[in-house]
């Protein structure tokens, strides 16, 4: 059901830290299901669009994941060298070109096609991040570079080639646990049939 914007309004915003990320304040005045007008308030991280990618090699049956130091998670003490799929954000690019390449970059891999799947916020409670997922269907030889990311970005990422079979035990072993990597081998468990 669509929601009429006219139940919402923006009463004040306040930068908080405009740092890496700008973090905002907002008063609004917010018009509930009963009719009611509540004042509310809440904090919101502006992140910029992002995209994510399923590698998959039909004829090994193995996908391309990338391992990568992340603070946030260290901070929360899990094991912070995480297994992810190549990702990045789209710095003004348009989301296909933005993967291919993010893709190049940390993987080495050239990319004959990559297919649009879906976008999700990956935390809407706060967050304005929008991820863009996508999958390409690769082969040995479209790997032309050693990947690893930008040197000049202190990017230090490690390439990883894993059955798909054992990156979905990973997920059940709690060695994979990022959302938008568990998001794309799921779908790659669903779609394996039409894409070998
Ligand atoms: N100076 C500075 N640089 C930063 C900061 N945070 C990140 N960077 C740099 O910004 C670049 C971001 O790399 P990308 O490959 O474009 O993005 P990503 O970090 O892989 O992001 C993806 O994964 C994240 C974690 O799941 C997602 O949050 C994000 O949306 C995206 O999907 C890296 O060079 C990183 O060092 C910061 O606070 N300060
Ligand atoms: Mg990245």
């Amino acid at each position: 059901m669509m929601q009429p914007k006219s139940r919402v309004k923006i009463v004040s915003t306040e930068t908080l830290s405009n740092g890496w990320t700008k973090l905002s304040s907002y008063l609004l005045d917010y018009i509930d299901r009963k009719g009611a007008t509540q004042r509310l308030k809440r904090e919101v991280y502006h992140r910029t669009p992002a995209a994510c990618i399923l590698l998959y090699d039909p004829k090994r049956d193995l996908v391309v994941l990338v391992r990568q130091f992340r603070l946030a998670v260290h901070i929360n003490g899990d094991p912070a060298w995480m297994i992810e799929v190549p990702a990045g954000l789209l710095d003004d690019d348009h989301p296909e070109q933005a993967i291919r390449r993010e893709a190049m970059e940390e993987t080495g891999y050239h990319l004959r096609d990559a297919r649009f799947l879906f976008k999700c916020y990956t935390s809407p409670g706060a967050i304005t991040e929008v991820v863009h997922f996508f999958v390409s269907l690769i082969d040995i030889a479209d790997r032309v570079a050693e990947g690893g990311g930008l040197d000049e970005e202190h990017e230090d990422i490690e390439v990883l080639e894993v059955p798909l079979d054992e990156a979905a035990q990973m997920i059940e072993n709690g060695e994979i646990f990022d959302a938008k990597t568990i998001m794309l081998l799921q779908w790659a468990l669903l779609n394996r049939h039409k894409l070998r």
